[in-house]
């Protein structure tokens, strides 16, 4: 039926990178459909906090201050963007600092309540469907997503991915950095990072991101057929 084929939802999680961000944006394009990228919310409130003078060791202090900002996303796979207090972030959230201080923020249980409903609100109003990349995405925040994945990838495969995209990185505390957040975010209590029981799990490790993006619109050309 043509509504249940174009209004799919797809919630694809798993650790840094694995893909999550390239695989969606791409499936998302050559199916017609919008793309919410997740973690760069999280990033965004992180890098108010920061700008703002908010200790983000204090998660008393971030969670008073969690609703202050006015994040705003926008959800063109071609050119997605992101806005806090209307002004364009894209650029500041992905600094060193704001990834090494964005588990600690986005750990905070009235951040993930504020963003979670965002993430909600956003998913509801694409009616023609939705990629939505995250990490708790379809444990939490989408749980009756159509289709869910969890993308994985070996250590020392998304450590050089990674170190790829930053001239002059090292590989080994890309590595270091990489694993100490993995197990921030899984460790933590309020939805952390998590493979749903019902999601199908892609290791990626010996894919290309071609091979990949092929396999998830095969996997929900399939859901929309079965629909
Ligand atoms: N299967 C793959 N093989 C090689 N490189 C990949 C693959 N998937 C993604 N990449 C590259 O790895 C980096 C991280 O990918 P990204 O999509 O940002 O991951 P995530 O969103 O999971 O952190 C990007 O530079 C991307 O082009
Ligand atoms: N649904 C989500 C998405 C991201 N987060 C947090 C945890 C992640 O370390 C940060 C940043 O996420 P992001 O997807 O931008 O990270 P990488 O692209 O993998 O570097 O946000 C989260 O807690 N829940």
């Amino acid at each position: 039926m043509e509504t249940a084929r174009s209004s799919v939802i797809v919630a694809i999680d798993g650790p840094s990178g694995t893909g999550k961000s390239s695989t969606s944006k791409a499936v998302a394009a050559a199916l017609g459909l919008s793309y919410l990228d997740t973690g760069a919310q999280y990033r965004a409130i992180t890098w108010w906090m920061l700008t703002n003078g908010i200790d983000v060791g204090n998660p008393e202090e971030i969670a008073t201050a969690a609703a202050k900002p006015v994040i705003v996303s926008g959800t063109d796979p071609a050119a997605p963007t992101i806005t806090v207090d209307g002004e364009d972030a894209s650029g500041p959230i992905r600094t060193q600092e704001v990834t090494s201080k964005v588990s600690a923020v986005s750990a905070v249980p009235e951040v993930r309540t504020l963003i979670t409903a965002l993430q909600r609100s956003i998913a509801a109003a694409a009616t023609g469907g939705i990629v939505v990349e995250g990490r708790d995405i379809g444990t939490t925040v989408l749980p009756d997503a159509d289709l869910k994945i969890f993308l994985t990838a070996s250590p020392e495969a998304r450590a050089a991915r990674r170190s790829g995209e930053v001239k002059g990185s090292d590989l080994t505390a890309t590595r270091e950095a990489l694993i100490k957040r993995d197990a921030a975010d899984s460790g933590r209590k309020t939805s952390p990072l998590a493979k749903a029981d019902d999601a199908v799990e892609v290791d990626t490790t010996e894919l290309t991101l071609q091979q990949v993006i092929e396999c998830v619109v095969t996997l929900v050309e399939g859901k929309r057929v079965a629909a």
